[in-house]
This record gives structure tokens, C-alpha cells and sequence, in this order.
């Protein structure tokens, strides 16, 4: 009998998740605390008022103080709701979450449509591995693969240690990320931004900047 085929992707999904499961408890704390830490620095720097991102499921990384230290960094956090086809919709985060899909916690808010990620000046999303070419992997539903076509602005994913990857298994529909923000191995306090090719945080606001005054 033929065995099953794994998919390249399905592979490198099982190790991360294995990785992330076995992680010690200390630290996953550190890891997590230093990237809300990151994250939140990102938002200030980019002078981003409105930011998406995502509520960490158990074992993601950014952990519990991802959201609340978003929340006090941005004027508007949107955080995403699945819907059915897998696409995903936003709400504004209000402090208030029901439980859906895969365990996860979603804004009870008005829903505000598939097309208002478009809004963000900064989108933080979900991966379990990211290249330096901006390949991103997920978890499997391809529904940032629909995001990031909707989105101009920078586009930066969170990791654990070793998740920024030399090499990610990427398909034709695979849409490109703008950065990635991993915790460190040698000292869990401190997280890199790593800026994948062609794109930098510096690079997108002076483009804008030179748009916004072209003309006048
Ligand atoms: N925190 C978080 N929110 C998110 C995502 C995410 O990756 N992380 N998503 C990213 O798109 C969307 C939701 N899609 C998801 C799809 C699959 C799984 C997942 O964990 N699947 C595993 C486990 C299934 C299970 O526990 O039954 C699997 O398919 O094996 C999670 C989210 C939007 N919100
Ligand atoms: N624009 C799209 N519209 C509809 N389906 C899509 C689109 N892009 C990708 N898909 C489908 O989604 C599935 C999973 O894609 P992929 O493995 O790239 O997901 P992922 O990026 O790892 O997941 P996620 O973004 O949910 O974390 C594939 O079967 C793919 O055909």
C-alpha cells in the first residue's frame, strides 16, 4: 500500500507545534512577556493608531499580554472573528470575547466586515514559522492568505525562538509577510524584528510620507 503523502507544509506544521508544546513553562512566560513588549514598542514607533492582530491561542506566542498591551499602545485594536469559509472578519477589541472555532477567543463587537483590516496602519498575525523572503506559514486555513490581499500596510508575524527560518515551504496562493517579530534563545527578555526582503517598517512610512505630500 501506498502511505499517505505528507505535504512539505504539513511536516513543518507538526514540528513547530511539537516544539511549541514542549517549550518549559518559564520560558514561554519570558518569550511571550518580551514580545507584547516588541510588539507594542512596534506600534509606537510606526505611530500606528489603528493595529489588527490576533487573540493568542494556548502555546502561540504573545500568550495573555498580547491584546491588553496592544490595547494601551493603539487608539483602535481590531482582532479577527473566523467565519465559515474560513475568510475572517474584525471587530473592535471592547474587553469582552466568546469562544468559536479551534478554541479560539473572538471580540464580541459590531462586526465590521471582511474589507476593514484594510484600515490598520500596522497588522500583527499569527504564524508558526516565516523566511526571510517573507514566506509565512499558518496554521492551515489559508485565511491570511485572503487577508494580506486586502492589506497595504506593514504586515509583521510573531515567533518563538528558531521560527525565522532560512527555508518555508510556500505554495503559488501564498501571500508574503513584511516582517517578523522573534523572541530570543539566549536571553528570553529581548525579541529581533527581522525585515524580510524589500520591506521595512522605515521604508513603508516614507513611501507614505512622500505620497501623502506628492502634489502639494
Ligand atoms: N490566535 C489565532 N487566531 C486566529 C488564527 C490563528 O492562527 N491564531 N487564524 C489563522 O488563520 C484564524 C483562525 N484559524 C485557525 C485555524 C486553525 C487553527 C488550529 O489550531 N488548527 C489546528 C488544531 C485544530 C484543533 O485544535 O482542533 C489543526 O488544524 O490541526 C487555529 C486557528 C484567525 N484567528
Ligand atoms: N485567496 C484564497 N481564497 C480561498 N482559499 C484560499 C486562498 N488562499 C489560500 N486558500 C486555501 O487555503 C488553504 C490553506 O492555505 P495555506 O496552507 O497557505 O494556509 P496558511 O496560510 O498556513 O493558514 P492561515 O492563514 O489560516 O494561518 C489552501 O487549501 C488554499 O487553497
Amino acid at each position: 500500500m501506498v502511505p499517505p503523502r505528507v505535504s512539505p507544509k504539513s511536516e513543518l506544521r507538526a514540528h513547530i507545534r511539537s516544539v511549541r508544546r514542549a517549550m518549559p513553562d518559564l520560558e514561554r512566560t519570558t518569550a511571550d512577556r518580551s514580545l507584547a513588549a516588541a510588539a507594542s514598542d512596534l506600534v509606537r514607533q510606526a505611530g500606528a493608531r489603528t493595529v489588527s492582530a490576533y487573540v493568542p491561542l494556548a502555546g502561540e506566542p504573545g500568550g495573555g499580554e498580547l491584546v491588553p498591551a496592544l490595547a494601551g499602545a493603539a487608539e483602535r485594536l481590531l482582532l479577527p472573528v473566523l467565519l465559515d469559509d474560513n475568510d475572517l472578519d474584525w471587530a473592535e477589541h471592547d474587553g469582552s470575547f466568546a469562544p468559536g472555532r479551534f478554541g479560539l477567543l473572538q471580540p464580541t463587537g459590531p462586526r465590521l466586515g471582511r474589507e476593514a483590516v484594510a484600515g490598520a496602519d500596522l497588522v500583527l498575525l499569527p504564524g508558526l514559522a516565516v523566511s526571510p523572503d517573507g514566506t509565512r506559514l499558518g496554521q492551515g486555513g489559508g485565511s491570511y492568505d485572503r487577508v494580506l490581499q486586502r492589506v497595504e500596510a506593514p504586515t509583521v508575524v510573531l515567533l518563538y525562538p528558531g521560527e525565522f527560518l532560512a527555508d518555508v515551504p510556500s505554495e503559488p496562493h501564498d501571500q508574503h509577510v513584511c516582517g517578523a517579530i522573534e523572541a530570543s534563545a539566549e536571553r528570553y527578555e529581548t525579541a529581533h524584528v527581522h525585515w524580510t526582503k524589500g520591506c521595512s517598517m522605515t521604508q513603508h512610512w516614507h513611501s507614505k510620507y512622500r505620497s501623502a505630500n506628492d502634489g502639494g
